[in-house]
Order: C-alpha cells, then structure tokens, then sequence
C-alpha cells in the first residue's frame, strides 16, 4: 500500500505533484477555510505524513489518531502549534520551514516599522476619503526612523535579518535573546541588552521571538509603561506574547505613541477589536511571509521533508532533533 499524505489546505498541483508521483495524496479543499477538527482527526488516523499550517492544532488528540503517523510537515518556522513533546514520546517527527522564509518576513516587519513610524495607512486613507485639502507643515507627521534607535527582541534569523536593514537606516541597534551573539555584535554592530534596558531606551521594540511558556504575555502594561511615550512597538512573532487588553490601554493613554502588529491573540481578529478603532496602530492578517516566492518555498520544503522521511532519508528541516528514523 502506498503512503498516505494528507494536506491541511489547497496547495497548488505544480508544487504536491512529486508527492503525488509516489503517494497516495489527498487535500482539504479550501484555501482560506481551515480544515475541521473531525475532519483532521479522520485523515489523521489514515495518514503516513501530514502537512500542516499554523492554523490547525496539531495537539495530543491528532497526534495519538495517527497510528501510522510519520510526519508532521507543518508549514511555518513557529510551530507553537504543534504538541513537540507528544510528538516525542510517539517518534512522530516534527519538519517546520526556517530559512526560506527569513529575509521575506524581515523585510515586512520592516516595512511594517516605516509604515508604523510615517503614519503610511492614515496618509493613504486620508487622499483616498478627499480629505487632501493643502501641503502643511505638519500633515499627518510621523517619527523619524533614520538615526533612531531599534530594539529587537529575539534575535534570531529574522531578527538577524531586521538588524541587517536597520543598519542600512543608521539605526542604533539594541537587542535581547536567550543567549548573547558575539559574532552578530561584531557584524551587525548590535548591543546586546536586558529585556528591561532594551525595553526603556528603544525608539522601536521589536519582537521576534517564538511563542513559548517563556514568551507568553511578555508585553504587559508593566512593560509598555518601561517604554518611552514615543515608542513604537511592532510584533511580528506570535499574538499571545503581548497582552492586547494591556497594550490597548499603553495606545489610548499614551504610553507609547503607536503598534504596527501582524499577529494576534486570536487569528483572524475580530472586526469588533477594540484595537482596530485606533488610528495609531497598523493591523496586518499575518502576512510576514507571504510572498508568492516564499510561500512557494515553504510548500516545497514541507513537500521534500515528508518526501524525506517517508523514503527514509533524513529530512532537512528537523524540529525535535533527537527524533530517529525507525
Ligand atoms: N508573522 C509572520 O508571518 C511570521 C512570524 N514568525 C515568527 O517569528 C519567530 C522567529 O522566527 P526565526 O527568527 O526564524 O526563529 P529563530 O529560532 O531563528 O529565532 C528566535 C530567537 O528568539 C530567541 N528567544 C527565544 N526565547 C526567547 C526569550 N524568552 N527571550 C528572548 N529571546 C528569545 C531565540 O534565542 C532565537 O534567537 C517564529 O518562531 C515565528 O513565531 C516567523 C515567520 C513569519
Ligand atoms: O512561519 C511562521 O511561523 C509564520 O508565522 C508564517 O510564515
């Protein structure tokens, strides 16, 4: 009997048809749905690999249905959505898309930045609702990012990445993560602080780390008051690492100036969101990566994992590292 793939979303044919060439494949058919619960627990139970988005759950119930299960190939680099430990214990591997995906996200947590900083969507809203009457001295003025000073939380490869930019904007670049980088100090001239420091003298915080026990609810009111009045917080990371009641409250009361978010608690937010009423944050649908290129190179990735590992080869983008070929 051949393997079985099942696919969590609509994935181009050109992109799945290797797997097609040697597995038997099957899909959820909708590309802005994601697929059901009972739905992903049946195709669970049948399946030899499944390819995953951030979207679904993949919690101790699908992993312990899937008694063939090989591989999860979950398309992302986060994957806070994924049981790692039941994994473990049921020598299922875990594949995520680091990597290809890097200087496309940190191209848009930079952008992000900028549009943040120059007030880019009032601007744009402003011309397009005819409310352009005259060139003023101070129409819709927002914050300089040149010289400024940035501060990333979580510098990883896509924060690696947002210092490179930074850099190109003289920026003064501060950042905290698990470990000190010597090496991204001496190439990126980057300043390795406390979370606290980091936090009360950028210009900009940053925050790229991944979801984890450690991350969530690490922006709380208690934090944003640490900031400057002027600052500008962008999240690219995950939604939870940011209490958004607290942060809802730092922007109406002047805390910090102003929120550039591509992520939330709660994906897709609602249109009711109190965050969404405030002109002084940008929201964007989790988009990091999302450009034809990259999203295609994630798929192609997730498709050679389980390609990998179904044909007993090792795969190049290995979560749980301790995880063995049986
Ligand atoms: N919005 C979007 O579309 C995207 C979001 N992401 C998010 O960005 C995250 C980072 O991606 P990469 O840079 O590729 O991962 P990475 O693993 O290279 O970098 C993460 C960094 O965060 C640091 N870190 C972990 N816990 C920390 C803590 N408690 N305090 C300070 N630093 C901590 C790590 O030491 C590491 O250097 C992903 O896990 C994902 O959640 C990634 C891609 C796109
Ligand atoms: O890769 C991730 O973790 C994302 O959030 C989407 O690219």
């Amino acid at each position: 009997m051949r393997p079985y793939v099942y696919i969590t979303r609509k994935l181009p044919d050109a992109v799945i048809k290797t797997l097609k060439q040697k597995f038997t494949v099957n899909m959820w058919d909708h590309e802005d749905i994601s697929v059901p619960k009972d739905v992903l627990l049946a195709e669970a139970k049948k399946a030899d690999a499944l390819l995953t988005m951030l979207t679904d759950a993949v919690d101790e119930s699908v992993l312990s249905a899937g008694e063939r299960l090989k591989v999860i190939a979950n398309m992302a680099v986060g994957f806070d959505n994924v049981d790692i430990e039941a994994a473990r214990r049921r020598g299922i591997a875990v594949c995520n898309t680091p990597d290809v995906l890097t200087a496309s996200t940190a191209d848009l947590t930079f952008a992000l930045l900028m549009a943040t900083a120059r007030r880019m969507e009032e601007a744009a809203r402003f011309v397009k609702e005819g409310k352009w009457n005259s060139w003023s001295p101070f129409l819709l003025a927002g914050q300089d990012v040149h010289h400024k000073t940035i501060g990333i939380v979580g510098m990883g490869k896509i924060g690696e990445a947002v210092a490179k930019r930074a850099g190109g904007f003289d920026m003064n670049i501060l950042y905290h993560n698990r470990s000190q980088k010597p090496e991204v100090e001496h190439k990126l001239g980057a300043v390795y602080a406390t979370f606290d420091e980091l936090v009360s003298k950028a210009d900009f915080i940053v925050c790229l780390t991944p979801l984890t026990p450690e991350t969530k609810n690490m922006f709380t009111i208690d934090v944003f008051r640490e900031m400057k009045k002027t600052a500008v917080f962008i999240n690219v990371s995950r939604g939870p690492v940011v209490n958004e009641q607290d942060l809802y409250e730092a922007l109406t009361t002047g805390e910090i100036a102003a929120a550039g978010l591509d992520v939330f608690e709660k994906e897709p937010i609602g249109r009711e969101h109190p965050l969404l009423t405030l002109n002084n944050v940008i929201a964007l649908p989790h988009i990091g990566s999302s450009t034809i290129e990259t999203r295609t190179a994630m798929m192609t990735l997730c498709v050679e994992n389980i390609e990998s590992i179904l044909t007993g080869k090792p795969p190049k983008t290995l979560v749980n590292k301790e995880w063995q070929p049986v």
